[in-house]
């Protein structure tokens, strides 16, 4: 056990498991299930599934019944046509790297996760003997003590390869009664099943977090060159350059929001365990950058904005140019003044322009949203 303050002759329990069908989806509901997913045979080796599986610890059966009937679960993950990426050091321990030119909107590389594991604890029900008076950090403890439990059993039903890979991951919560599992899953845990309209999930339900072999090895940057989306159909995440990256440069993605301030977003980030000092950051002058690039699609300055094509053209080059050079190509107000250049140029009848507005788009869009736009 690692270092916790837990009442003497207080042990935690062991995971209550019971052996279901993988295609088993009448779970009773609010308590942990273990399942691999896409499911797989006991004894399966990689060789048989290129696309390996994830250890799953879910909460209640609604999540496992939202995957299975995800229309197209389980397809194969996509590949880009050639290896775009390595994992290698960087500044911040270890990171990834571009082993080629990527294009915006290029995908740089999908994964499975290792294991998802819900975003927070659990409400488990620690197992104290009659009598026990708690301190309020104590029971906190005890049902750290009791997820790390379950997430024990979760890594036991892993292939030896894919713990190995999970173990190896950095953990920066060896302090704070975080348990090694947990303490890898805060360090390195990517949102993948999020409440968002996407996923269907309701007020009370617990999202997922999913650690990874390689997008776990990817550092943060609030300018990062790339943006990761989850598919369930593959259950997959897809890492995809959000601006061009040239061979050898460090793949970065946001841990965070970037289109919030610099103190709110540092906040979000202490759960990583460091302070961010990226370009960003380190401008003091960033936060009110950010406002004026937000404000230059907003309603009142649009409505202010001339009904001169040309103008509207220098406008929104001038806006692009000014994002380009902080970096944050990230940033909606960049997609919008895209699809601004293109009216623009619609209404001036500059074709070739107009063309190439509609290229840059549509990588723009796969590249922040994972997924082709549709012109009407
Ligand atoms: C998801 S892991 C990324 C991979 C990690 N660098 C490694 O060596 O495995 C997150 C950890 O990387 C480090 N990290 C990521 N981005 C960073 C940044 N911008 N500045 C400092 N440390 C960073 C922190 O130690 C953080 O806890």
């Amino acid at each position: 056990m690692w270092d916790l303050a837990l009442p003497e002759g207080y042990e935690p329990r062991e995971a209550i498991v019971k052996a279901y069908d993988s295609r088993t989806v009448d779970y009773p509901e609010g308590g942990c299930i273990f399942t691999s997913l896409p499911s797989r045979n006991y004894g399966d080796t990689l060789a048989e599934h290129p696309d390996n599986w994830t250890e799953c610890l879910l909460w209640g059966g609604k999540q496992k019944r939202d995957i299975l009937s995800t229309p197209g679960f389980p397809s194969p993950i996509p590949r880009p046509p050639q290896t775009r990426h390595r994992i290698g050091p960087s500044l911040f321990g270890i990171g990834m790297f571009a082993t080629r030119d990527i294009k915006m909107g290029d995908l740089i590389m999908s994964e499975r996760p290792l294991l998802a594991s819900p975003i927070v604890i659990p409400p488990l029900i620690p197992n104290f003997p009659e009598g026990f008076e708690l301190t309020l950090s104590q029971s906190l403890e005890a049902k750290m003590a009791e997820f790390e439990k379950c997430l024990e059993n979760s890594l036991g039903r892993m292939l030896p390869e894919n713990r190995a890979a999970f173990l190896a991951l950095h953990n920066c919560h060896t302090e704070d009664g975080s348990g090694p599992i947990f303490g890898r899953i805060r360090t390195n845990g990517f949102g993948i099943i999020q409440k968002t309209e996407k996923s269907g999930l309701e007020a009370g339900d617990y999202g997922c977090v999913g650690v990874f072999n390689a997008i776990s090895r990817v550092n943060h940057s609030c300018a990062p060159n790339a943006i990761y989306d989850f598919t369930v159909a593959s259950f997959s995440c897809q890492l995809r350059a959000i601006r061009d990256i040239k061979t050898d440069e460090e793949i970065f993605i946001s841990y965070c929001s970037t289109s919030e301030p610099t103190a709110a977003r540092q906040a979000k980030l202490k759960p990583y365990g460091f302070e961010c000092t990226c370009r960003v950051c380190s401008d003091p002058t960033s936060d009110a950058l950010l406002a004026k690039i937000e404000a230059s699609t907003s309603g009142p300055s649009l409505k202010r904005l001339s009904k001169s094509n040309e103008e509207r053209l220098q406008y929104s080059k001038y806006w692009m140019a000014t994002i380009e050079a902080a970096g944050r190509q990230d940033l909606k107000q960049y997609g919008i003044h895209i699809r601004m250049l293109m009216a623009a140029t619609a209404g001036l009848e500059r074709m070739n322009e107009l063309g190439k507005y509609k290229e840059m788009s549509k990588a723009w869009y796969l590249g922040r949203y994972g997924q082709p736009i549709k012109f009407d």
